[in-house]
Formats: C-alpha cells, structure tokens, sequence
C-alpha cells in the first residue's frame, strides 16, 4: 500500500456524486491524511443553449440540489468538508488551492466538449504547480480492463457486448473508512437554492413515475426496495417496456446520470440478489441495460464531437426541417399523434419519460416530422431528471438514423400506442380524456 502524504488532497465533484464505490474519493483518501471536496453549480449550466432552451430546467436542478445536500452529510460522515460554489470553477479554484496549500486535484475522467473547456480553463488558470490526478470512474466495463481499443468500438452494439461479457471483469465496490476529524477547517459555502439557480419552487406531479428525491442514500433506497423488499427485479424483462407508475422499470437511471450510484453496485447487487432469490433473464436484462449505458459511452469516447453533428457518427447527409411550430407541437404535446402527446406532455409536467415512450417521441420527431433531431436532443437536455450526454445524444442519433441502429427503423406510433397502450390508461392519464 502506497504511503500517505501528510499533504491535502483535493476532491473536484462532477458526475460521481457519491462516497459509496467512488474510486477517485477512494484514490484521494489512499493517498492523503486529509481531504477537502468542491463543487461548483456552474452558471453556464443554467443559460440558454444554441436552440433557446434552458440548458438545465427545474426537474434536474432540484434533484441535484437534493444531491449536493445529501453528498454534503455523508462526506462529513467521512470527516470530509465540502465546498460549494455557484461560480465558475475557473474563477474560483487557482485562489482555493493557493489559500490550502494544495497540490493534487482528483476527478472523475470526462472526455465531452464542455467538460474539456471547463477543465482547460481551470487548468490554465492555476498559477502554482497541481497535479490533476483524473480518473474514469462512470462506466461498468473500465476502459482499462476491455481489450477492444476505443478506436475499434463496434459499429454494432451485440459485438461490444459480447466481447466485454466474454473478456473483461467487472471491477469490485471501493470501501472508504472515516478520515481523522480536522477543527481547522471552517467552511461558510452554502448550497444555492432553487430560487438562487433562476426557479419558482415546485411541487412534484402526483402522477409523477418519478417522484423520488436526490442524493445517493435515495438511490441506495430504491435499489433496495426494487430488488429486495418488492423483488419486483425478478419481473423486470416483461415489465420495462411500462409507461405508468414507479415500478415498470428500475428508475435509478437519474442517479446513476449524476454518478449518485455506481454501475457497479448495481451490477454486484443483481449478483446479490441473483445469489439470494432468484436468477433469471430479468435479472440478466438488468445488466445487459448497463451494458447499453457503457456502449454510448464508449461510442462517444471514440467518435468524440461527432455525436453533436447533424450527419452523426455515420456521417448520413439527410435533409432535416427546423419548422418552429412543428417543434412547438412537439413540445407541447399538440401533434397528430395522442401517443405522443401523452408522453411529450408527461416529460414537461415531470422531467420523466419512459424508455418506450423517449423512443417513440423522438421517432416521431425525426423521422414522421423529419425536425433536425439535435433540437430533440437538446429539449430531452433541458428537461429530463436523467440527462445524461452520452445516453442522451447515442439514443437521439440511433433512432434518427445517423448512429447504431444497423436497420434504421421508423416506429408506427398508432401501432406502438395500440400495443404498448392497449387500454389508453397511459393516455388518458396525461391526455385527461376518455380515449375510446
Ligand atoms: C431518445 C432517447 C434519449 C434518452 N436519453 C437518456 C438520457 O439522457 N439519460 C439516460 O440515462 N438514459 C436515456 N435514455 C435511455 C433510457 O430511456 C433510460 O435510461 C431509461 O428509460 C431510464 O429508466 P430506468 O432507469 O427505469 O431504466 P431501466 O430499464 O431500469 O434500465 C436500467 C438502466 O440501464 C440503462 N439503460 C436502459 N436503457 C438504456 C438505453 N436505451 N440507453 C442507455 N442506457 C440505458 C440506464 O442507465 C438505466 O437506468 C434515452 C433513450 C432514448 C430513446
């Protein structure tokens, strides 16, 4: 075991919003006596993007702030103190290591265009000599235990799969024990509130399928109560293709999009449960879903910007519409389809949409109404509780056609409602009619 230094280490939060198997934490804490985090709610976060949406609406900021209140608790647990800044981080980092004296920075590996630039402007920032110690900690498949090269990243997502599930290991839970307790250190940074970020408090929709909070203790709850109390993982294969209420499917993609709960901890706790209950394609399903979230990130590592461009990572030159009152109905919920509707309207009274129904909606959008699907992408960006760059903009290209669907298909919204909402209860749910 290497030697610790007596010397403070510096936790840079982003995406791994956990003290729970969190290799950068675990990383710091092996490598110095004591630890100080920061995080910043970036301003840049809240502003309106190239398309005029807010780059982050209400449903996200409030479960990040639940977050940030929670991560707070359990690092002092942890005897570790964190800051917190509604600033930009290259305004504020140089003086903060100066002012403690610090030399080694760790974070959470991020490779997207806008991680980069902050990351850069900080770097260049700094007067003094830190380390940035930066380590990927956000997939269940590492980059360093896969033996395919991130240059050769199947094109198809069932030859990834089954050469990580025959050929890499995943990796185990990091554990942390408590850091000496430190009286010098006084902290009078406060978690901006809802308000503070630009945002009328709200209350949650009470037909919400998602109305639970932030922070990593919710997210240890969920799992719980999904797999171990209701067990209602052993069922999840016949139940994720769901559109109402909290249980068709696992729910935890929110924490995991802020690194609230680890990959891997889900995957050894199906393993868990799997050892202890039951072990089936559900369970199996689960993991095989990870692997799905692993693959976009895999192909955003190799195709790098590319999942930002109109002609994708295939590089299809298709004509694409930038009608605003065909974005408007969209939004709103007011196109030709009532399948549509319903889910486009459940996303703007909630901040959630189901798997079944992202699919639809953005079918529809790309390929019935043939709108340039970034300003899609960039909506679900606004919007969704679970906004993740990677699952975000690897499923918008998918379904449009310029990413990895080999038979780039076209979903028959009437025939998906009929099957998927044989009865309209999903329908009538957010639609407020009697359908039928
Ligand atoms: C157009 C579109 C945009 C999407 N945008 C996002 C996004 O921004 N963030 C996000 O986390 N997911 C996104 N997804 C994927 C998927 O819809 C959600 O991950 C899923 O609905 C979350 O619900 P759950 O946690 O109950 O999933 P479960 O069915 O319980 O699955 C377990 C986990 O597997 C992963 N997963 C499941 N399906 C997918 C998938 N298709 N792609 C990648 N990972 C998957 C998620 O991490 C999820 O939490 C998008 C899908 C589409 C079609």
């Amino acid at each position: 075991m290497q030697k610790k230094q007596n010397t403070i280490g510096l936790v840079w939060f982003r995406n791994d919003l956990r003290v729970h198997d969190n290799y950068i934490l675990h990383e710091a804490c092996n490598n110095h006596n004591i630890i100080i985090a920061i995080y910043f709610f970036n301003p840049e976060h809240y502003k309106l993007d190239k398309f005029g949406f807010k780059k982050t609406e209400k449903y996200r900021t409030r479960f990040l702030i639940e977050t940030i209140q929670d991560l707070k608790r359990n690092l002092k647990s942890l005897n570790v103190e964190l800051f917190i800044y509604f600033d930009k981080p290259e305004n504020v980092i140089n003086q903060f290591l100066l002012d403690f004296g610090i030399k080694q920075i760790y974070l959470q590996k991020e490779w997207t265009s806008e991680e980069q630039t902050v990351l850069n402007k900080v770097k260049a920032s700094i007067s003094g000599d830190s380390a940035f110690n930066e380590i990927y900690d956000q997939f269940l498949y590492n980059p360093e235990d896969i033996n395919i090269k991130i240059e050769q990243i199947p094109q198809v997502f069932t030859n990834f799969r089954e050469k990580v599930e025959k050929f890499s290991q995943i990796r185990p839970q990091a554990h942390l024990k408590a850091l000496k307790k430190i009286e010098s250190i006084s902290n009078d940074t406060k978690i901006p509130s809802l308000n503070d970020l630009g945002f009328e408090d709200f209350k949650t929709h009470l037909n919400s399928s998602f109305p639970f909070k932030g922070g990593e203790n919710a997210a240890l709850n969920r799992l719980d109560d999904y797999f171990f109390q209701s067990k209602k993982l052993r069922f999840y294969k016949k139940t994720r293709n769901g559109l109402v209420g909290t249980d068709f499917s696992s729910k935890l993609s929110p924490w995991l999009a802020n690194g609230s709960i680890s990959a891997r901890t889900i995957y050894w706790n199906v393993k868990k449960f799997e050892q202890e209950y039951y072990k089936n394609q559900s369970t199996y399903w689960l993991i095989f879903e990870l692997i799905w979230r692993d693959y976009f990130k895999y192909i955003s590592l190799n195709h790098g910007n590319a999942i930002f461009k109109i002609d994708g990572i295939l590089k299809k030159d298709y004509t694409w519409k930038t009608d605003l009152s065909l974005i408007d109905n969209w939004t709103n919920g007011e196109t030709r389809s009532s399948f549509v509707n319903a889910n486009m309207i459940e996303l703007k009274e909630t901040g959630w949409m189901s798997n079944r129904g992202r699919q639809n909606v953005a079918s529809f959008f790309a390929k019935d109404l043939e709108l340039d699907w970034r300003i899609g992408a960039a909506y679900f960006e606004a919007m969704l509780i679970d906004y993740d760059v990677h699952s975000n903009y690897g499923n918008w290209m998918y379904v449009a056609g310029v990413g990895n669907d080999p038979r780039d298909r076209k979903f028959n919204v009437d025939l998906q409602a009929e099957h998927y909402d044989a009865n309209g209860k999903f329908q009538n749910l957010w639609l407020q009619r009697t359908l039928f």
